[in-house]
């Protein structure tokens, strides 16, 4: 059996999760011909209470290029691009959460996407399909995407409908471990807007730019507009939509009021609806954000390059909307 070295970046929610989920799989990672080491996991303080031998915590960047795979789990752009750069010049593969990072980061990080080497299931809507079910609709074309990308605002939205108030549903969301480190990405839909932009470089164009994303949050919705969303026979969600307007791309994360039937609206979960064509519409739901459910996406991944699958590639080429609008309107 073949030791397979790892690199794990951030031992916090997601990177400390991951530790265990590889742990709890062991035989099936046995079963694959490898057994997985960990080489060191960086944190920035080493007496923080984590379920992660203390023997492992690095808080010093360690040499990632004796790594044979390197897990980032720490959040931000430079620091983690500091570290993942050279390994990725080395040609070691990279499995990331960190859809902030690509998003910013693209510039640096696209050669290297598109060579296969980034991995990063877990940056839209953590173990859900998002990327995969996205990648199996590269057979038909996209005609417009719709996505509750953003667990925190969910919760927070689901918690003031059951009369909660924003302050509380957000600190009960931070306390389950979906908020940002910095809360403002979640509520201001900038960490939607980071998502909303790996997802149209994936279909539609790989070189587009986050800056080209309208994005506006829920930190100023009212108790009163859900309230009168309800009256309406609708729900109020933060929605990431791509669809066409005058002939380009439009990418806005805003909150939308649906229809109480729509799936997105009905929808437990973090979710993609997606209409294209000749398929038709599709759809898929599931957690978005939380330690065990990005875990998964970060293992999904680690199987996905075992079995000699490459990373998620961007679109190949740029390509115009073929249909015009959004059929959901956005809240003043
Ligand atoms: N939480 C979630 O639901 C999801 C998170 N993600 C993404 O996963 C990544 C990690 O998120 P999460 O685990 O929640 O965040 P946390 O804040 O819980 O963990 C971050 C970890 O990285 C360490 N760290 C951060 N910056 C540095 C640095 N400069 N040097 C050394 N160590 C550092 C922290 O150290 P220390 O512990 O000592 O503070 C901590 O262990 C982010 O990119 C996030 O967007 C993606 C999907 C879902
Ligand atoms: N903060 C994010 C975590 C997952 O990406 C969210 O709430 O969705």
């Amino acid at each position: 059996m073949e030791t397979l070295t790892l690199a794990l970046l951030g031992g916090g929610t997601v990177g400390s999760a991951f530790y265990a989920l590889v742990q709890e799989r062991l035989e099936e990672l046995h079963a694959l011909g490898v057994s997985p080491r960990f080489l060191g996991v960086l944190v920035r303080d080493k007496g923080k209470p984590r379920a992660i031998p203390q023997d492992l915590l690095r808080v010093e960047p360690f040499d990632l290029l004796e790594a044979d795979v390197v897990v980032e789990a720490l959040g931000g752009v430079e620091a983690p691009l500091r570290l993942v750069l050279p390994a990725l010049e080395a040609g070691i593969p990279l499995i990331t959460a960190n859809k902030a990072l690509l998003a910013e980061a693209w510039e640096a990080l696209r050669p290297f996407a598109e060579k296969g080497l980034i991995y990063h299931e877990a940056s839209v809507m953590a173990g859900t399909p998002a990327l995969s079910f996205l990648e199996t609709l590269r057979g038909s074309e996209v005609l417009e995407l719709h996505g509750i990308l953003n667990g925190t605002t969910l919760y927070i939205l689901q918690e003031m409908e059951g009369g909660r108030t924003y302050a509380e549903a957000l600190a009960e969301a931070q306390r389950l471990g979906y908020a940002e480190a910095d809360p403002t990405l979640d509520v201001e839909g900038i960490d939607a807007a980071h998502k909303l932009t790996l997802l149209a470089r994936l279909l539609v164009d790989p070189g587009f730019p986050f800056a080209r994303v309208e994005a506006r949050g829920i930190a100023r919705l009212t108790p009163e507009a859900l309230k009168e969303a309800r009256v309406r026979g609708e729900r109020v969600r933060l929605l990431a939509s791509l669809y066409g307007e005058g002939g380009e791309w439009r990418a806005v994360v805003a909150p939308r009021r649906l229809p109480q039937d729509h799936p997105l609206a009905r929808a437990p979960g973090n979710a993609l609806w997606v209409r294209t064509r000749p398929l038709g519409e599709v759809f898929v739901t599931g957690p978005g954000a939380g330690g065990g459910a990005t875990a998964s996406g970060l293992l999904a991944d680690l199987f996905r390059l075992l079995l000699g699958g490459p990373g998620h590639r961007p679109a190949p080429r740029a390509r115009l909307p073929r249909a015009e609008g959004s059929p959901f309107s956005a809240l003043e």
